[in-house]
């Protein structure tokens, strides 16, 4: 058996790693190249770099591919056209002092022909692939609690089906209800770390599940076990976060180095994507604590900002508690304005984690391109708009995808009928079905308008508060599913007491049912403030309900408004957008979509039809990260 030896190793002598970690590197291994890898490999057993998301011709598959040995420790893959001139490289992923033993030659043909499909398929491909680490608050469907959930549970299996490896590391959290079955088929890997952070060294361990292309990585902890939610329970926001996430960053930082997965660890050449404040420190952990002594230097960070309301700030004094180099202050350091302090003697000063990542992170993406822009104004920026503004270089903006093996209309299990754009019949089926269960009359003309989200100041919920009134004169049904704030709770409990047969207000969180009302509704209304991206009028559009948005961020990205003139009614538009966000205006897009369903059947049958058709796919959206993957890698990593 033909062995290549990867050299040089990556644990510099003046980094002090945990016990386990160093269990890990100190001893070389052999190791059959695991499935991921010999997906990829030619019949010669080099491997084969097939498609392109830069839009190379089939001629690609004369080229050849050969695992080249570089100088120094780097291992890269060469790609060369037909004259030998070498066209692109890529990272063997792992490195590490190992060793990599080449599979028997009758494993590789086999793993190449089901790549290639028995039918002659192409699988999604890519140019170049990545280590890419994903950290997360939360990842559907183990946890979720809005729409990073989502896109942390579908982009990462979208990505490793391009070609990528992939890694999502997330907590494990335990609330005591039926939710933890959710984590039932993860197992313990028996590794553990010592994270030096608070005072102390707190030890947490890794637990991993291999599940559709991608190794699900959960960070486990007697702090994540809990009754609530990830964030908070009844009585608000777990007093202890900063301390949550602060070991979930560490705990992430550790994990492409020493956790074995698939006998194969990632190694150090990672593109971590880290994912609102709750991953923030990884990149100021990558720039101060692993850098400075040789390990992660070729790693890049990327942070993906779904929400840049919530900052992960507490006051200054916590910094100590972060595991951080104190020169390193400056980094996080943040001092509130003068009208935002408490008392007269309150310096206004705080640690905010989000900032931190603002600073080192290699790039930053926001999830639609609209609200990249906001963020750099006044209005959208949270404090952080002139940062970010000095970082627009590096500031971007891909539109989130919707999973379609989740939310489509043609398969879906949580709705009765199903339905398509060829075939709407079941659509009409789902609307009865969706007004009986919420005990609403049965009137199939009567138009249906919906919301989902989160009960809390972003998604403009005050603005339906007070349209309400009015709304219920006109002959309409309206229903509200949502759970968060607990005044809008209430409110919506009692506006359904006050218009029985018109109005439902259904306080839970609860996937089936949002489904249901996403098929059953005519309208969807998302009068959000400002929405960074905004999932559900995709899936609105995916299941032909139109949306009427508030133009803000990725909802005035994503819904064109309906134009009467064009090709007499049936040629333009998805949907309605309304601007500026007041309840006149949100009331007359309302009522002009109303009209159009009731009164021009043929347009509102065109306007379903072209929502239906429109690609949101996470495959569009996982070429536009590669790019950006590529350009992080293009540029040098971040150092102080
Ligand atoms: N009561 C309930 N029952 C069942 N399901 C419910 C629910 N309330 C909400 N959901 C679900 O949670 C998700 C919410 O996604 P959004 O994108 O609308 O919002 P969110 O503000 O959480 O996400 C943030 O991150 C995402 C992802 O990047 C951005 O799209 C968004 O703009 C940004 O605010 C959807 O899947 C929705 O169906």
């Amino acid at each position: 058996m033909e062995c290549l030896r990867i050299p040089g190793s990556v644990v510099p002598c003046n980094y002090s790693f945990p016990n386990s970690a160093k269990s890990n590197f100190s001893n070389s291994r052999v190791y059959f190249a695991p499935s991921w890898r010999r997906r990829r490999r030619g019949r010669n057993g080099c491997l084969r770099l097939r498609g392109s998301v830069l839009g190379e011709s089939d001629d690609r598959a004369n080229r050849s591919s050969q695992i080249d040995q570089k100088k120094g420790s780097l291992v890269l893959g060469t790609e060369k056209d037909d004259s030998g001139s070498i066209i692109g490289f890529h990272l063997i992923p792992p490195s590490g002092d190992v060793e990599v033993a080449e599979p028997p030659e009758d494993v590789i043909s086999d793993e190449v022909d089901e790549a290639e499909g028995i039918d002659g398929k192409e699988e999604p491909q890519t140019r170049t692939t990545y280590n890419i680490v994903f950290v997360t608050a939360e990842a559907a469907p183990y946890s979720k609690t809005g729409g990073l959930g989502d896109v942390c549970g579908s982009l990462p299996i979208v990505l490793a089906s391009r070609g990528h490896r992939v890694m999502v590391v997330s907590p494990r959290y335990l609330n005591g209800t039926a939710a933890d079955k959710k984590f039932a088929s993860v197992v313990d890997t028996e590794s553990r770390i010592k994270v030096p952070c608070f005072g102390g060294e707190q030890e947490v361990a890794f637990f991993h599940e291999y599940r559709e292309g991608v190794d699900w990585v959960f960070v486990d902890h007697p702090a994540y076990h809990r009754p609530g939610n990830p964030y908070g329970d009844c009585y608000g926001a777990f007093g202890d976060n900063q301390f949550r996430f602060t070991l979930l960053c560490h705990a992430a930082c550790e994990a492409p180095l020493v956790l074995p997965l698939g006998g194969y660890t990632y190694g150090e050449n990672c593109m971590f994507v880290i994912n609102d404040w709750h991953a923030g420190l990884v990149s100021v952990l990558l720039a101060a604590k692993y850098r400075p002594h040789g390990v992660y230097k070729d790693a890049r960070s990327i942070l993906v900002i779904h929400n840049l309301a919530h900052q992960g700030v507490e006051p200054a004094a916590t910094y100590k508690n972060l595991g951080l180099p104190p020169e390193w202050y400056g980094a996080l350091g943040w001092v509130f304005p003068t009208w935002a302090r408490t008392h007269a003697l309150d310096t206004g000063e705080a640690v905010n984690i989000l900032k931190g990542a603002v600073v080192t992170a290699d790039r930053i993406l926001t999830v639609s391109k609209g609200y990249s822009w906001e963020i750099t104004t006044v209005e959208g920026g949270y404090g952080l708009q002139e940062l970010l503004g000095s970082r627009k270089r590096v500031l971007d903006g891909i539109t989130n995808g919707i999973d379609d093996a989740t939310w489509n209309p043609s398969s879906d299990e949580h709705i009765a009928f199903h339905y398509s754009a060829e075939d709407l019949s079941g659509k009409a089926q789902c609307k009865i079905a969706l007004q009986k269960e919420l005990g609403l009359p049965v009137r199939p003309d009567c138009p249906l308008i919906g919301f989902i989200g989160r009960l809390d100041y972003q998604k403009g919920i005050d603005l339906i508060q007070q349209a309400i009134p009015e709304l219920m004169q006109d002959d309409i049904q309206f229903v509200m599913l949502g759970s968060g704030d607990p005044r809008f709770e209430e409110w919506m409990r009692a506006t359904e007491s006050a218009y029985r047969d018109k109005f439902r207000g259904w306080v839970e969180f609860n996937v089936p049912i949002s489904h249901r009302i996403t098929a059953g509704c005519d309208i969807l209304l998302m009068p959000s403030r400002f929405e960074p991206c905004g999932l559900n009028q995709l899936y609105a559009m995916r299941y032909g309900t139109i949306p009427v948005v508030h133009c803000t961020g990725g909802l005035g990205d994503t819904v064109e408004t309906f134009n009467p003139y064009a090709q007499d009614g049936n040629g333009e538009g998805t949907g309605w957008t309304f601007s500026p966000l007041v309840k006149e205006n949100m009331l007359w897009a309302l009522r002009v979509a109303i009209s159009t369903y009731r009164e021009h059947k043929s347009s509102w049958k065109g306007l379903m039809k072209r929502a239906m058709q429109k690609d949101f796919t996470w495959e569009t959206a996982a070429m536009q990260y590669e790019q950006v993957f590529e350009w992080a890698f293009t540029d040098l990593p971040y150092v102080s």
